[in-house]
């Protein structure tokens, strides 16, 4: 990356003609220093504009905004000599500019949006590349995971640090990248400046209403994937079983994008013929433009099939060949966190640790350990705090219609009153006819769930999959729920 660059180089037009040479960018006034690019943005707290005054003190040498920040910080403007630079959507400005400071990217990167199975599909990419010989990774809220690895906060990062990740992959030489794209990261334009070969859709369910308020807005919000940052030239791939998934391929066909449809829906080009399960895994009969195929998954659950075809596809759309892409199902391995296997009894009822933190998510993973479980199903479920709160007796709910016993337990509490979290997930978990209990300690919860299991019976802990600590206040108290399951399942064995 070159020291500075010039508003022309980064693709932006100040008021007045007026250049600048930028030697930094950044949206928040405090890492501002002398040449620095300061996008103030709206905020949904506070506009970044407040902070230009501030910013112009530690040597901001341009400001990027919208017409209303302009207007906010005009005294502040009036006198300073900087470059300013008025957006329609400073966000998306933003993200272009990033993509232009830092430079290259991987060749190949496909994005995934939905509800649920972001992290799942994009790391079966990985896996798929990697087992082709391919360096790739996934991006999203595991971290950036494969042929080169680095922590994120965000499952789609904000696009200062989105780039300059990007680019340090493809100094480490990652050819191929899989991404999440989370709501909140479309919304707020975080991966426009990104270019992509092929984007996928999962599926769509409740989440997040506290930040997008109505289900339209949190459908709009996905859909700007292929509406706005898939180019008319790249391939959606859409999961058709969705109820949302003909609308989906409606919207991307309108701009003229190539669909590739997967599914079990008769018009899927990538369809899923059917699933036999055993206590493994599960047995799949697939097939690519009519010409069937059929291979082993050791992976628990029919969505996770749902997901490997979905990644297949992805891979499909860009450019890798289809019987190479089918060749690495048997080699796949569990995601971390997502159905994954961690204890298992003397008596053989296995504990599995499963990320599901929306009702749609309970509800299917439970419905997916059926086929796999000939006993009872014990679920541990709580839900997050300071997080759609309307979602929490739905969660509760779908614990209690879809296993046999239920134990509700704190997830991250964040700000909130734990016992007022769980008093509103077990108001939808009560009345169904099923055992109940509340054990607040989630530690005590994964050891009173593995003592009931008999032989046959098998535990889900819902939640937080591969998540390694707690959030309690502003306080994140070291836990993993499947340390916490081998840890229980010794101590009842009488181990430790
Ligand atoms: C709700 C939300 O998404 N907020 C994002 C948003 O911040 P904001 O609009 O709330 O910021 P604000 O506090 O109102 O401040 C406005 C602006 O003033 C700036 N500021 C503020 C203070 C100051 O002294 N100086 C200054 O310059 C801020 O940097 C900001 O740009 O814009 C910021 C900059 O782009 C983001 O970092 C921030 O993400 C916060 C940290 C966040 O936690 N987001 C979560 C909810 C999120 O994005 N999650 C998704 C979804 C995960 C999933 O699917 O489950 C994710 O992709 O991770
Ligand atoms: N295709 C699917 N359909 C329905 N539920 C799924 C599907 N794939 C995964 N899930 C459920 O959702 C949970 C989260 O999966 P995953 O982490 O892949 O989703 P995500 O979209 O990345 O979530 P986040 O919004 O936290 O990033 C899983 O643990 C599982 O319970
Ligand atoms: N990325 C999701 C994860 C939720 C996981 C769950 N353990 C919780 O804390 O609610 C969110 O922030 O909504
Ligand atoms: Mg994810």
């Amino acid at each position: 990356m070159a020291e500075t660059k010039s508003l022309f180089e980064l693709g932006l037009t100040a008021q007045g003609g007026r250049q600048a040479q930028i030697s930094d960018i950044t949206v928040d006034s405090r890492a501002v220093r002398p040449g620095t690019l300061f996008a103030a943005l709206p905020g949904s707290r506070v506009h970044g504009a407040n902070f230009i005054l501030a910013a112009l003190e530690s040597g901001a040498a341009a400001i990027l905004t919208d017409a209303e920040g302009a207007a906010l910080a005009k005294d502040a403007l009036a006198t300073a000599n900087v470059a300013l630079i008025v957006a329609q959507d400073p966000r998306q400005t933003l993200a272009q500019t990033a993509s232009l400071w830092f430079g290259s990217h991987p060749g190949t990167v496909v994005a995934v949006t939905g509800t649920n199975g972001k992290t799942s599909v994009s790391t079966f990419c990985r896996q798929m590349w990697e087992l082709m010989g391919l360096a790739g990774v996934n991006l999203g809220t595991t971290g950036v995971e494969g042929a080169w690895s680095y922590p994120l906060k965000h499952t789609t990062p904000e696009p200062i640090t989105l780039h300059r990740v990007l680019a340090e992959a493809d100094a480490h030489d990652v050819t191929h990248v899989a991404m999440e794209a989370s709501s909140h990261g479309l919304d707020q334009r975080r991966l426009d400046g990104v270019i992509l070969t092929a984007a996928g859709f999962t599926n769509f369910s409740q989440d997040h209403l506290d930040y997008h308020e109505t289900f339209d807005a949190y459908f709009d919000a996905k859909m700007g994937l292929f509406a706005r940052v898939l180019s008319e030239d790249g391939i959606a791939v859409v999961n058709l079983d969705d109820p949302k998934g003909h609308e989906v391929s409606a919207i991307c066909a309108a701009r003229g994008q190539e669909v590739i449809g997967v599914g079990k829906a008769s018009d899927a080009r990538l369809r899923l013929i059917s699933q036999r399960f055993d206590a493994t895994g599960q047995d799949i009969r697939f097939s690519w433009q009519g010409r069937p195929y059929q291979a082993r998954l050791d992976l628990m659950g029919g969505f996770q099939a749902e997901n490997v075809l979905l990644a297949a596809g992805l891979l499909i759309a860009s450019g890798a060949l289809p019987g190479d892409v089918f060749a690495t199902f048997p080699k796949l391995g569990t995601v971390r966190g997502r159905m994954e296997l961690a204890a298992t009894r003397e008596n053989g009822a296995a504990v599995f640790v499963d990320y599901a933190h929306t009702p749609d998510a309970v509800q299917t993973a439970l419905k997916a350990m059926r086929p796999h479980v000939m006993g009872r199903i014990v679920v541990i479920v709580g839900a997050g705090g300071d997080r759609d709160a309307t979602k929490r007796p739905l969660m509760g709910a779908a614990a209690a219609e879809n296993a046999d016993i239920v134990i509700v337990t704190d997830d991250n509490p964040r700000s909130e009153d734990p016992a007022s979290i769980r008093a509103a997930v077990l108001s939808g978990a009560i009345d169904k006819g099923k055992t109940v209990t509340e054990v607040g300690d989630r530690a005590e919860a994964i050891l009173r769930g593995i003592d009931l299991l008999e032989a046959g019976d098998a535990l889900l802990i819902a939640g937080k999959g591969h998540e390694s600590g707690q959030t309690v206040g502003d306080t994140v108290l070291p836990f993993d729920d499947v340390e916490q399951a081998s840890v229980a399942v010794a101590a009842l064995e009488g181990k430790i």
